[in-house]
């Protein structure tokens, strides 16, 4: 970034200008695992409309008179369980995604990070590197599989703020890489390296996703096709590379489940009982589609799948940790940044 004050007249402001920016993005979290925290967090999360595909007439009502006085002290109690000394999972280890990337880019970048709702928001951290210089900034949605309810909000969020600048750094947008195969390899380096480390060799190795409306596959959103592609790469490459045994299962399913609609199935929940119930006494579970460690794969499989699988007859249990900013993931992030910035570095 050049800090450019040749031949400016004398009362002109001072601008930084020729700065090249990366801003990570995430879903977001709660400031604090409290209810009151929680409830501003999923106020803002659920009055979208990529995420909650119902008309505003129709569901605000819902939200502010049912959801939002139910669901924030029972999800609060889920954050609680995960909460860590520098706050939510989700936000301290896409802190350290950024910080871990800036370092393999080198000092010429600014690399930041932001969350599509909560803090720090997208708004915030855009002003921000326009205001250090940045005139051409690379937005990375760290979502793998394409989603309209994460990976296009986010675009639509940048738009939004865009429309409010006058002048407007140049943007890219990451694309989806749940077929990349800098991706299929790192996830095979890190879900080998964390089997080798457990105690006991499973029956099953579940890959669950974040689930979605089964209704939003029909109207055209290619996720489940993205989900189903990573898990059917993922698994060529863990058996083609010998990382698991011939006999065990690779099975696919979805978590998360919100609200009454049908949502993709089959469901994490009713596999895990399912698998037990058949007699699978050992299982590991992976979550390839979270780029970060989170209440979802923490508490949801760790704490209450844990549950569920042991309470059906299970005896062995363990997930694997996300990609988070360890070697394999962030070698996978640099290569495909770099490769987004062809033309700008
Ligand atoms: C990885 C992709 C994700 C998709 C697709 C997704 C869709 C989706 N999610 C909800 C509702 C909730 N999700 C919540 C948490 C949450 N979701 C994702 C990712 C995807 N969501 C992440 C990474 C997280 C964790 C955030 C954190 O702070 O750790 C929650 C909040 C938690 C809770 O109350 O259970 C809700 C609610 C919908 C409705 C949806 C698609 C329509
Ligand atoms: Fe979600
Ligand atoms: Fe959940």
């Amino acid at each position: 970034m050049t800090w450019q004050k040749q031949r400016l007249p004398e009362d002109h402001p001072s601008v930084r200008s020729g700065g090249i920016g990366v801003l990570l993005v995430n879903l977001g979290t709660p400031d604090e695992p409290d209810a009151k925290s929680v409830r501003r967090y999923l106020a803002e999360f659920l009055s979208d409309g990529r995420v909650i595909e119902i008309p505003p007439i129709a569901w605000q009502p819902i939200l502010r008179g049912i959801i939002l006085n139910t669901r924030p002290k029972k999800s609060a109690r889920a954050y609680a369980k995960v909460w860590g000394e520098r706050g939510s999972p989700l936000a301290t280890i896409t802190a350290d995604q950024a910080e871990a990337l800036r370092e393999r880019l080198g000092t010429g970048l600014t690399v930041d990070y932001a969350m599509r709702y909560g803090n720090p928001s997208i708004e915030s951290r855009l002003v921000a590197m326009k205001e250090a210089g940045c005139e051409r900034i690379l937005v990375a949605p760290l979502y793998p599989q394409y989603c309209a309810a994460t990976t296009a909000t986010v675009v639509d969020k940048v738009g939004q703020v865009l429309a409010k600048m006058r002048w407007q750094p140049s943007i890219r947008t990451m694309p989806p890489y749940h077929d990349d195969p800098a991706y299929i390899a790192a996830l095979t380096q890190d879900i080998g390296a964390q089997l080798q480390g457990l105690s006991f060799a499973p029956e099953v190795l579940l890959l669950s996703f974040h689930g979605m409306p089964k209704r939003t596959l029909e109207l055209g959103d290619p996720y489940h096709c993205h989900c189903r592609k990573t898990a059917r790469l993922l698994e060529d490459s863990l058996r083609g590379k010998g990382v698991i045994a011939p006999d065990w299962r690779v099975q696919t399913s979805f978590q998360s489940r919100f609200g009454p609609a049908k949502w993709l199935e089959p469901a994490t929940d009713a596999t895990l009982e399912a698998e037990a119930e058949r007699g699978t006494k050992r299982i590991a579970i992976a979550a390839p589609g979270f780029a970060a460690d989170c209440v979802e794969t923490l508490e949801e499989l760790a704490i209450e799948g844990k549950r569920q699988f042991t309470d059906a007859g299970g005896d062995n249990f363990a997930v694997l940790s996300c990609l988070n900013a360890g070697a394999p993931g962030m070698e996978m992030l640099e290569t495909i940044v770099r490769r987004e910035l062809f033309g700008w570095i």
